[in-house]
């Protein structure tokens, strides 16, 4: 194999292809980054037990999420402004996932129109639509929210991703310090085009409540995923509203500092569901070991955020297939080493804490 064997190679490669300013708003995350560090090194923390002489056989990663059967436990995170990272965005995103036959959750800021997306998604695979969810930030003008809704159905998208830790913008003291707040020329996010032809900017309020996702359960009948639940009673309330999955997530580290580490946050969050909506979780994920262990503690399947633009930094379309092959295999391989065929069948007792590093 030539070029990065892992993901944090692919990550090494990346950045030093791109400029400072965008490698800064990639990387980085709110404040002193607290978050951001304890993402992946929580993983490092929980050690792996496997069981010996199991015979279970070759794995097999696919598993079923909503329904969706998917070749591996692992979708792309919803991020946004991918032609800042490569000038094919999210096209080359979305071939990409469409050919690793898992989901992509398309950012609302995209910088590429949803139906451009899912048309260039449909391009991999004449046989079945290739699976795309939409994340939505709920704008306070109920009409406008709803405007893109029905766009993303129309585009064919079949799950809603409801990011709900985004109040307000976290504080990125990178993005500051390199006075960057504003997409370059030429770049904009097409999902936010009015009937007029005006692109709007996104608002992120505190106003957003239960009572939107209450309205958006009546608006839609897609599924509906909450993202960026921590507190084990959001995940209850999530499931009392009518949502149909929830996703674990601190935003990569990026929106609150000092929020625990996903990972750590899983167990109690999949005790607090009883198994009556499926758990998601993202938040550092990089190695197939990481995803074993987010299955082992209740996640149905994991995300992952910037080693999909590192990928498409790093070379395009090749980039993000290089990206979710390498974890595929690592899967695989985990899986085998602990004795497991089936993500589905992964047990609790497979994830030991101990205090060794
Ligand atoms: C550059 C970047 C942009 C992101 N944009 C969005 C977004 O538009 N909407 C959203 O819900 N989450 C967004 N996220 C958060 C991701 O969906 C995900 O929660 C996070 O990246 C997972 O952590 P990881 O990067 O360590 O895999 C973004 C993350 C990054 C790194
Ligand atoms: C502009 C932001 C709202 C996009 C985002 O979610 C992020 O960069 O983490």
């Amino acid at each position: 194999m030539t070029g990065p064997v892992n993901l944090r190679e692919v990550e090494q490669a990346a950045r030093a292809l791109l400029d400072r300013v965008r490698d800064d708003y990639f990387a980085g995350g709110a404040q002193d980054e607290v978050t951001v560090r304890g993402n992946e090194s929580a993983f490092a923390r929980l050690a792996l037990l496997p069981r010996v002489l199991t015979g279970a056989g070759d794995p097999s990663p696919e598993v079923t999420v909503l329904g969706e059967r998917v070749s591996m436990p692992v979708l792309l995170a919803p991020t946004a402004f991918h032609e800042l990272a490569h000038p094919e965005g999210e096209r080359a995103t979305a071939r990409a996932a469409a050919a690793a036959g898992t989901i992509l959750i398309s950012a609302m800021l995209s910088t590429v129109a949803i139906e451009d997306i899912a048309a260039e998604a449909r391009k991999v695979s004449s046989e079945h639509e290739p699976p795309i969810w939409f994340q939505l930030y709920l704008q306070p003008d109920l009409g406008f929210t709803e405007a893109i809704v029905r766009r993303a159905e129309a585009a064919g998208c079949r799950a809603l991703v409801v990011t709900a830790d985004s109040p307000a913008l976290g504080r990125h003291e990178r993005n500051d310090r390199n006075d960057f707040h504003d997409l370059p020329p030429g770049m904009n996010c097409p999902n936010l085009r009015e009937q007029a032809g005006e692109v709007r900017n996104v608002v992120l309020s505190p106003e957003i409540s239960w009572r939107h996702l209450e309205w958006l359960r009546e608006t839609t009948s897609l599924p509906i995923l909450v993202k960026g639940v921590l507190h084990p009673d959001d995940a209850r309330l999530a499931a009392d509203h009518g949502a149909d999955g929830v996703i674990v997530s601190n935003h990569g580290g990026r929106q609150l500092d000092t929020t625990p580490p996903s990972i750590r946050l899983l167990p109690r969050i999949a005790d607090a569901v009883e198994g009556r909506v499926p758990v998601l979780l993202d938040g550092g994920v990089r190695r197939g070991t990481d995803v074993v262990k987010a299955l082992a503690l209740g996640a149905r399947a994991v995300a992952i955020g910037r080693p999909v633009v590192w990928g498409l930094a790093y070379d395009g379309e090749a980039g993000v297939t290089k990206v979710l092959d390498l974890l595929r295999r690592e899967i695989v391989n985990a899986l085998a080493l602990c004795g497991y065929a089936d993500p589905a069948a992964v047990r609790r007792d497979l994830v030991e804490e101990v205090s060794w590093r």
